[in-house]
């Protein structure tokens, strides 16, 4: 199913990738790109991700038949709004936005309602890095892409939005709203919360160079996460308060237990839960 033109607003980490992705499958006629920025949109010509740019989003998508919106979720009703009057009729619309109420609500109210050829999506693959020069083609190959579709979306739409993802080496799948935004907040906005946080907290102790300097292999692994874009995760906390506030709860409550183990001196309670999570991750968690 060739694109014969797709326009990428928001050419960064992952609609760079995307562009990248679908480009060296010769999935896709003419990419035009669009950001705030013509400076790193020409930095997307060079890179050989886009053909051409148009920091005019009504520019940009004027006759494209696939629209793949990718910017930070606090610009996407901006977006919806510019482009709205200059979409082709039987153009597809689709995002990579990290919360999907939020998304489904500002196009409620950019377009008057959700339509019918908006798919919402989101690829369950990144990095903490941000722009088009961290972008590459194979970032979503053997990843996930969650699709969450409403009742009324285009079955069409939805196949040709599958479509492109599959061409870009990812595996499909389809869930509810809430239930995505649920499930994204316990894998992916509260562990980012987490390293954020635990980063900060030991930054502002006295002794924080000493720390860092000796800060062995597990704490990389378990921050590298806070090295990513703090406005990018602004607008996804705000845009999955709710769902990240349960979590942020029920995290509360567990890590309150531990503590209460750890003054206890309680050891064996100690063993337990930590090989219970020990347990879940052998069995779950993706190498
Ligand atoms: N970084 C990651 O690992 C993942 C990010 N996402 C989601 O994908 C979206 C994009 O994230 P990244 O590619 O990482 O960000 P990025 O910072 O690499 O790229 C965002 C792009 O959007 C542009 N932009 C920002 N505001 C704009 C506006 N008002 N109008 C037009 N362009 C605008 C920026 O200039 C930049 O080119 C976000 O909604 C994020 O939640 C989804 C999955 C993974
Ligand atoms: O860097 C990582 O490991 C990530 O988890 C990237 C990421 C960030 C945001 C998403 O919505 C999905 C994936």
């Amino acid at each position: 199913m060739r694109i014969e033109r797709l326009c990428i607003i928001g050419v960064g980490l992952i609609g760079g990738s995307l562009a990248r992705a679908l480009r060296a499958n010769d999935a896709v006629g003419e990419v035009v790109g669009c950001s705030r920025s013509a400076e790193h949109l020409q930095q997307a010509v060079d890179l050989g991700v886009i053909d051409r740019y148009d920091t005019d989003p009504a520019q940009a998508v004027a006759g494209a038949d696939l629209v793949l919106v990718a910017v930070p979720m606090g610009a996407m009703e901006a977006v919806f709004k510019q482009i709205r009057p200059h979409l082709a009729p039987d153009a597809v619309i689709t995002d990579v936005g990290s919360a999907k109420g939020a998304v489904v609500d500002a196009a409620q109210k950019a377009f008057g309602g959700v339509p019918a050829n908006l798919v919402p999506g989101h690829p369950i693959a990144g990095t903490e890095r941000s722009g088009v020069a961290a972008s590459f083609a194979e970032l979503f190959r053997q990843r996930r892409v969650i699709l969450t579709p409403l009742a009324h979306t285009d079955a069409e739409a939805v196949e040709r939005v599958r479509g492109l993802w599959e061409t870009a080496g990812a595996e499909v799948v389809e869930m509810g709203v809430e239930h995505h935004d649920r499930v994204l907040a316990a894998t992916s906005h509260l562990p980012h919360i987490l390293a954020y946080a635990t980063v900060d907290s030991l930054a502002r102790l006295h002794e924080h160079d000493e720390i860092f300097q000796y800060a062995a292999g597990g704490f990389r692994d378990f921050t590298r996460i806070a090295g990513s874009d703090p406005v990018m995760w602004r607008d996804i906390c705000l845009a999955n308060r709710e769902a990240i506030l349960e979590m942020i709860a029920h995290f509360q409550v567990d890590l309150t237990a531990l503590t209460e183990a750890i003054q206890a001196r309680d050891g064996e309670r100690l063993v337990e839960i930590f090989s219970r999570a020990k347990r879940a991750r052998d069995e779950h968690a993706p190498r």
